[in-house]
């Protein structure tokens, strides 16, 4: 059991480490998927075990798909379901996972009787009213769930084709509707309405269909179409995830010590990487070989940038900013409003409750520097709000993390690996 509020130490010396993470959240899910569609046996190596991703395992399981589990070794060996969906009316809980809900809805609306998509009221209050849209234009029978989980599904068959999407709010309704694509009696061929958030997500999702063995159509920013088909089983290797590892690259920057993360490097699919380059603007060093990135810190100057298409580091970059030496500027996330909890008015709370000046705008925040004083900090339940928090208790004193237990939906051990960095410094 993990105290709660969990109280935080300041490091004395700047910390000289290298972390092991584990696997991308997001390449997880998807290759779960595709391999749980697909036609044989697929393994996997390198599988996050999350809230999030135990979701789509008991999701995929439920469906029928043969799974055998490793979590130690972090493998999982699946018998896929040949793109053959079950007879029966599916019941998925998303529990508080965006992608496992925004990935099978698609799912429920062309499986044969349907089903029952819901989860935790944390993913209910998240919107989800462009992928009902787009799926009913595509013939989907959706018999509820207006903007919102749970959502039923009479089945019945999605003739696909083409659909407008609005890209404005998730980029996972496109996700999901093209992980999907194949099983839709004529494929799909999508176009991004209004700005796309989260850009790089979608060329995860096409790499990830692409290994296994689905071709993806595309231009550079708004179309994307997949044939009707059947994905082949892979043995797939997942990366460590860039979004956990934006907290040891923030860390290191803030202390002025070094953090190498093993595993990702110089050819990593994840567009979270970027935030590497905003931690060099702001005067960080950071190396990179083909299997590892270190950052180390400097002194560290504000920034003006626009995180639209990497906004999960937006808290971490709020952290870090807290401690520059001049203001820093956020823009371009105006729809982090409707993550696990509304992560422009939370940091804004927050760091106010820290004693850091801070002022929200539409689009995001402006960070002012300044002393940070001893308080417990409200984390919403939401995962990187309590892991970017915990950035600050490790630069200063008498910081403590409400209801640390959320790191589980991403990063159960995170504690864990931010105390080996701790160790290593003391
Ligand atoms: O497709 C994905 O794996 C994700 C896409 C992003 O969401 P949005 O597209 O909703 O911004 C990101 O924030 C989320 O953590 C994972
Ligand atoms: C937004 C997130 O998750 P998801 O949308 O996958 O629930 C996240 O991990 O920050």
């Amino acid at each position: 059991m993990i105290v709660d509020p969990l109280p935080l130490r300041r490091l004395t010396e700047p910390p000289d480490a290298t972390v092991a993470l584990p696997g991308s959240k997001s390449l997880t899910n998807r290759a779960l998927l595709c391999a749980g569609l697909a036609a044989g046996r697929s393994e996997l190596t390198g599988v996050l075990f999350s809230d999030d991703t135990e979701a789509m395992l008991a999701a995929l399981e439920q469906m029928g798909a043969a799974l055998q589990v490793d979590r130690d070794a972090c493998t999982v060996s699946i018998e896929g379901l040949g793109g053959v969906l079950p007879a029966e009316s599916l019941n998925i809980d998303a529990r508080q996972s965006g992608t496992t809900g925004r990935f099978l809805a698609p799912l429920i609306a062309v499986a044969p009787n349907g089903g029952v998509l819901d989860g935790h009221q944390q993913l209910r209050d998240r919107p989800m009213s462009d992928q009902v849209e787009a799926l009913r234009s595509l013939g989907a029978h959706l018999v509820s769930g207006e903007g919102h989980l749970p959502l039923r599904s009479d089945g019945g068959g999605v003739r696909g084709g083409g659909v407008q999407v609005n890209g404005a709010t998730s980029s996972q309704f496109v996700s999901g509707l093209l992980l999907c694509g194949p099983l839709f009696d004529e494929g799909v061929d999508l176009e991004v309405m209004g700005s796309l958030v989260s850009r790089p997500y979608l060329d995860m999702t096409i790499a990830v269909m692409e290994a296994f063995g689905v071709p993806v159509e595309h231009d550079d920013q708004r179309r994307f179409g997949c044939p009707h088909g059947v994905y082949a089983s892979q043995h797939h290797a997942i990366e460590p995830d860039a979004s956990a590892a934006s907290y040891f690259f923030g860390l290191a920057a803030m202390t002025r010590g070094r953090i190498r993360v093993e595993g990702l490097g110089q050819g990593s699919i994840q567009g979270d990487m970027a935030f590497l380059g905003v931690l060099e603007a702001m005067g960080a060093v950071v190396r990179q070989g083909d299997d590892w990135t270190e950052v180390v810190g400097r002194d560290l100057r504000g920034v003006d940038v626009d995180l639209a298409d990497f906004s999960d580091t937006a808290p971490t970059l709020a952290a870090v900013a807290a401690v520059a030496d001049s203001p820093t500027r956020v823009r371009g996330i105006g729809f982090v409003r409707g993550k696990e909890s509304d992560r422009i008015g939370g940091v804004i709370t927050e760091l106010g409750r820290l004693g850091v000046d801070a002022t929200e705008h539409d689009d995001g925040f402006t960070i002012y520097p300044g002393r940070v004083r001893p308080e417990v900090v409200r984390t919403y339940a939401d995962h990187r709000m309590a892991m970017a928090f915990s950035l600050l208790g490790v630069v200063s004193d008498g910081v403590a993390i409400a209801d640390p237990g959320c790191v589980a939906k991403t990063f159960p051990g995170f504690w864990g690996v931010l105390e080996s960095v701790r160790a290593g410094a003391e």
